[in-house]
């Protein structure tokens, strides 16, 4: 079967002050349609930057990327994007931020309220959809903003730390409504994190990226059944084993400071 994502042999560079950075090298990935990789790594070593060339926002410097088999371009209805920081629409209420899309593709009123009721209840957000996003908890903004992505019924979804900033009981519920949803929308979905718990908890594959140049150190398959339990050992040992992997590289990250700190 043909792959739902395929990325092939994608490099990017930054021009910047002068310098060439090459944030990302050779990265050959084949994700399968339905299937939950986390892309795990330190700071810098080009999780996002390798998120927003799937998502078409910035491409590629070489290489190339599909999506369900299409060259990507530029942004697509097929792939939806779910950001840290929300990105909602403050002035809208909860159930026009999940109608706003579907507005915008010409989706008929009545057409847009049903979709909408289906995603406030889908989402436990029913009881909200009046408020605005400023008076909502971060746990609900972000319930929020998978909504407007789902709304699309995009068959990708890629998650650039969605939960980076919620507190560890809002963060673990998320992650288990989004475990639901995921198995309910047989989606494909790429998440970015640095939490190696999270990826763990989250994944069929792990994606562990290596710093500066950003490679595939480590290509992983979680085989646990869901939903796992962090206390497990065998969830243990594998934290252990990543655990080594994303130091070497959190390592090579700070003597890379150090050095950069002595050229200035
Ligand atoms: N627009 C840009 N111009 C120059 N350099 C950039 C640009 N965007 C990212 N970089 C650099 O590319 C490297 C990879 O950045 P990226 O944000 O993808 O890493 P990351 O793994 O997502 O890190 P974080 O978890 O901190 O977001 C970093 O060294 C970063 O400084």
């Amino acid at each position: 079967m043909n792959p739902h994502i395929l990325i092939d042999n994608v490099g990017k560079v930054f021009h910047a002050a002068g310098r060439d950075m090459v944030a990302l090298q050779g990265i050959d990935l084949a994700i399968p349609q339905g299937q939950f990789v986390c892309l795990l790594g330190p700071s810098g070593c080009g999780k996002s930057t390798l998120l927003n060339a799937v998502a078409g926002f910035a491409p590629p410097t070489s290489g190339r990327i599909t999506a369900g088999g299409r060259l990507v371009t530029g942004p697509g209805p097929e792939r939806g994007m779910v950001f840290q920081e929300y990105a909602l629409f403050p002035w809208m209420t909860v159930a026009d931020n999940i109608g706003f899309g579907l507005r915008i593709q010409g989706r008929s009123a009545a057409a847009t309220a049903a979709r909408v009721d289906e995603l406030l209840a889908m989402l436990a957000l029913a009881d909200f959809r009046h408020r605005y996003p400023k008076d909502l908890s971060g746990g609900m903004r972000q319930r929020l903003a998978i909504a407007r992505v789902l709304a699309l019924d995009s068959p990708i979804m890629l998650m650039d730390e969605p939960f980076g900033a919620l507190d560890a009981l809002t963060r673990r519920n998320l992650q288990d409504e989004l475990l639901r949803l995921w198995a309910a929308l047989n989606k494909t979905i790429l998440f970015v994190t640095h939490s190696i718990e999270e990826a763990i908890y989250l994944a069929d594959r792990i994606v562990v990226m290596t710093y500066r140049p950003g490679t595939v150190k480590r290509d992983v398959l979680v085989d646990l059944p869901r939903l796992r339990d962090p206390a497990d050992a065998a969830f243990n040992a594998l934290k252990r084993e990543l655990g080594q992997l994303v130091m070497e590289e959190q390592q090579r990250h700070h003597h890379d400071e150090l050095r950069m700190a002595a050229v200035d």
